[in-house]
């Protein structure tokens, strides 16, 4: 099975972004999205279902910094993470209102995220 990622259109003039679909995935859809996904956890948090990870950063700085470009980020796909920080450790919840669940946005922004924090690593050691 191919992966579903960010639909887009493209038309002659111009490329749209069209939101993903806010539809609860199956059992098997997300094993397989998690998957591709290094460290979010699936959790029942007995109301609802969610992936959740928790990151560690060098100190305060480090940690606000990958959350403000990952908000910034978040809002323009209009997906917004749960998230709980305390000095140097980011606590992130990932789930859908509308389906009560897991849903493609929350994949998708998953993996934005994990792209930001490979940047983020990437311009640490440089
Ligand atoms: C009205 C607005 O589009 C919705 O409330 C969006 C905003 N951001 C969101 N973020 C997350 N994580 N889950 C949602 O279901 C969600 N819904």
């Amino acid at each position: 099975m191919s992966l579903r990622t960010t639909a887009s259109v493209t038309s002659a003039s111009s490329t749209q972004k069209v939101p993903l679909p806010v539809v609860a995935l199956t059992e098997t859809e997300r094993k397989r999205y998690l998957s591709t996904l290094s460290g979010w956890k699936f959790v029942n948090d007995g109301k609802r279902d969610v992936i959740q990870k928790s990151f560690l950063f060098e100190d305060f700085n480090e940690a606000f910094g990958f959350m403000t470009r990952v908000a910034m980020q978040a809002e323009k796909m209009d997906h917004h993470p749960e998230w709980f920080n305390v000095y140097d450790k980011v606590d992130i919840t990932l789930s859908t209102h509308e389906c009560n669940g897991l849903s493609l946005r929350d994949m998708e922004l998953a993996k934005v995220i994990e792209i930001q924090l490979g940047k983020d690593k990437a311009s640490s050691v440089m």
